[in-house]
Formats: C-alpha cells, structure tokens, sequence
C-alpha cells in the first residue's frame, strides 16, 4: 500500500516575550506565525465512499487544527505562567486574549505543545508526520515523528 503524505498551512497572529531572554524577544512583541501540519497515510481505496482516493480530506484536517491549536493562539498574547504578577494582573482586568504557558513559548515549545495535542486528537488511520512553524520569514523550528 503506498503512503502519501499530506500538508495544510495555516496562519495566526500571536504576540509572545521569552522571560530572561538576553536580547530584545524578552520584550512582548507579535509575530504572524505560519504552520505547516503533515499527516501520512494511505488513500482510501472504496468506490462507493464519498473520501475515495483521500488519505483524509484536507478539510477535516483543517477543521481539526483549526480548533485545537489555531484558535486557542490566534490574536493572543503567550507569556509564561512565571511571568509578573503584576503583568498578568493588569492583563486580566482588560479584554486580553492571555495564554499562561507553563513553556518558554519559543517556536521550539509551541511546536511541542502542538504536536502533543493533534496527537491526541487526530484520526487512527493517519499518523502525524510533522510540523513545521514560521516565527518570522527567516526563521521556522521543525518536528518530525521520525526523529523522535
Ligand atoms: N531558537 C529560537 N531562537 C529564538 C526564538 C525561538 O523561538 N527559538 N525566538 C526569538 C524571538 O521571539 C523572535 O523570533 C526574534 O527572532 P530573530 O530571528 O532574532 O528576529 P529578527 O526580527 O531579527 O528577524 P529577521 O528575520 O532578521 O528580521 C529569538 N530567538
Ligand atoms: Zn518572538
């Protein structure tokens, strides 16, 4: 049976700073972040079957990721759960998106914590094959389930 591997890109927005960071990232600031989430499987071989030839419909893959990872960082701000208390208490009392991580929400991190939840989500007959996440045009962070 052949694999095909199959790929969507996404985008956010997402503001981020990296506490104790010896350059100017320690500071919030925004990035428009681009996701690349790559599944591997086989195509469905059933004429009668409305997914006949997908190895999942590119579709319900977006929607999947859209949901579980998009939609909780879109527009908001990710700082660590350690950050200033004083921080974190004047963003609650205004209408922040905040998301508390208990990472340094590095590409490196977020792409972990990406990738621990499609793991759980996904369908069995695909595995997740990798991810790969833009922080800037320059710069992208890449897991692969082969390396781990
Ligand atoms: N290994 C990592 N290094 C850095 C990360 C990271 O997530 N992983 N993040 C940052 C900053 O958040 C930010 O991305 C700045 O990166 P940098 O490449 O320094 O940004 P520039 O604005 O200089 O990018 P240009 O493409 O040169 O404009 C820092 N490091
Ligand atoms: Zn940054």
């Amino acid at each position: 049976m052949t694999k095909i591997r199959l790929t969507r890109r996404f985008t956010f927005e997402a503001a981020h700073a990296l506490l104790r960071y010896d350059g100017p990232c320690r500071h919030i600031h925004g990035h428009s972040y681009k996701l690349e989430v790559t599944v591997i499987g086989t195509p469905l071989v059933d004429e009668e079957h409305p997914k006949n030839g997908m190895v999942m419909d590119f579709g319900d893959l977006k929607q999947i990721v859209q949901e579980h990872i998009i939609a909780r960082v879109d527009h908001a701000l990710l700082l660590r759960a350690d950050s200033s208390k004083d921080l974190k208490e004047a963003l609650r009392k205004t209408d922040q998106k905040l998301l508390l991580t208990p990472y340094q929400p590095t590409c490196e991190n977020m792409l972990i914590d990406f990738k621990t939840r499609l793991l759980d989500i996904l369908p069995a007959h695909v595995t997740l094959h990798s991810l790969k996440l833009w922080e800037t045009e320059n710069a992208f962070a890449e897991w692969y389930a082969s390396d781990n």
